[in-house]
């Protein structure tokens, strides 16, 4: 890996328009809209008063999977999405145009053999008004990389969840399809959708997008915490601890911490297992 490469990269601001289109496909892509008699999330598939997901922050001007470029010489079949943390200054709007400015803040090396993490930052403006909508930090795990020396500051680790039972669970199925609907909204990552590179990273099947069990973290957190009102959601982390496949179901396990701050797990009910772990939302 050309550690000094990935150091020094520069990428130009991207621009981004999206209208309703986009903003109904992310929405479809975690799921919603699968109970036609459920009009509390209608808002978020259909254009009479439609809402934006604000996880939407993560796919937007987002500069795409750049780590496959081969001057970096990352192992990127290897790669696996680790954390993703945004922060909302602004609600959403369901459409508009955006400006993201991208840099990659750090890279962590775990060692030989152990890995190393790459931290991506992203500040994403209003393109009219100039206005900071949200920022954005994602961490990708570089499996297949390490011991190669690192630069900059990680972010500091979230802390453990209370060892105690939580104070409300919401489950969320997935489809098979999952996705291969997620992935039309900005990620196109092959490990989602063909088997053969699934097989090459080590895995049996093509297994979801890390931003698709964010995004329904996300919508579990807005329905039982926002009034499913956009506006109200301000933060949320996530640490991805497994991988999901399509077609689970994903339970939120949530733990009311402090008022407008729950830390929530999420766990694949058909396997027992915590996908996602440490994770918290923020909300007025
Ligand atoms: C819009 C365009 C977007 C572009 C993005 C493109 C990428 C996406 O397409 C890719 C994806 O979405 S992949 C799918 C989502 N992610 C996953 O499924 C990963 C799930 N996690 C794992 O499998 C393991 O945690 C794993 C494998 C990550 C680590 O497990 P282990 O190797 O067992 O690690 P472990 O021995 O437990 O710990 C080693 C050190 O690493 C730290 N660590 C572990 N998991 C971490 C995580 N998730 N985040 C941050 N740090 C993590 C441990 O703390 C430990 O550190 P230390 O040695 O310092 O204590």
């Amino acid at each position: 890996m050309d550690v000094e490469a990935l150091r020094t990269m520069h990428i130009d601001a991207i621009e981004q328009e999206y209208g309703k289109r986009e903003t109904i496909l992310y929405a479809l892509g975690l799921g919603y809209g699968s109970d036609p008699l459920d009009a509390s999330e209608l808002p978020f598939v259909y254009e009479g008063g439609l809402r934006s997901v604000p996880s939407y922050v993560n796919l937007l001007c987002h500069p795409g999977f750049w780590a496959q470029r081969p001057e970096f010489g990352i192992d990127w079949v290897k790669i696996l999405h680790a954390e993703q943390d945004f922060t909302i200054h602004q609600p959403l709007p369901p459409t508009s145009r955006m400006r993201g400015e991208y840099r990659v803040a750090a890279l962590e090396d775990k060692g030989a053999g152990r890995g190393a993490l790459l931290h991506q930052e992203k500040a994403l403006y209003d393109s009219a008004s100039g206005a900071h909508v949200a920022t954005v930090r994602s961490t990708l795990f570089l499996r297949g990389n390490g011991g190669e020396g690192g630069f900059g500051t990680p972010p500091a680790a979230a802390g453990l969840l209370p060892d105690r039972a939580p104070d409300r669970s919401v489950s969320i199925p997935t489809l098979p399809r999952q996705a291969l609907i997620y992935r039309l909204s900005g990620d196109w990552n092959p490990l989602h959708a063909d088997p053969a590179i699934a097989a090459k990273a080590g895995f049996a099947a093509p297994i979801l997008h890390g931003l698709c069990t964010n995004g329904i973290a996300c919508r579990a957190v807005l329905a039982s915490y926002c009034d499913n009102d956009p506006a109200r959601l301000t933060g949320m982390f996530t640490r991805f601890s497994k991988p999901v496949m399509p077609g689970e179901t994903i339970r939120i396990d949530f733990f009311e911490e402090a008022a407008g701050l729950v830390m929530f797990r999420a766990v694949v009910e058909e396997r027992d297992e915590i996908v996602l772990d440490r994770c918290s939302a923020r909300y007025a």
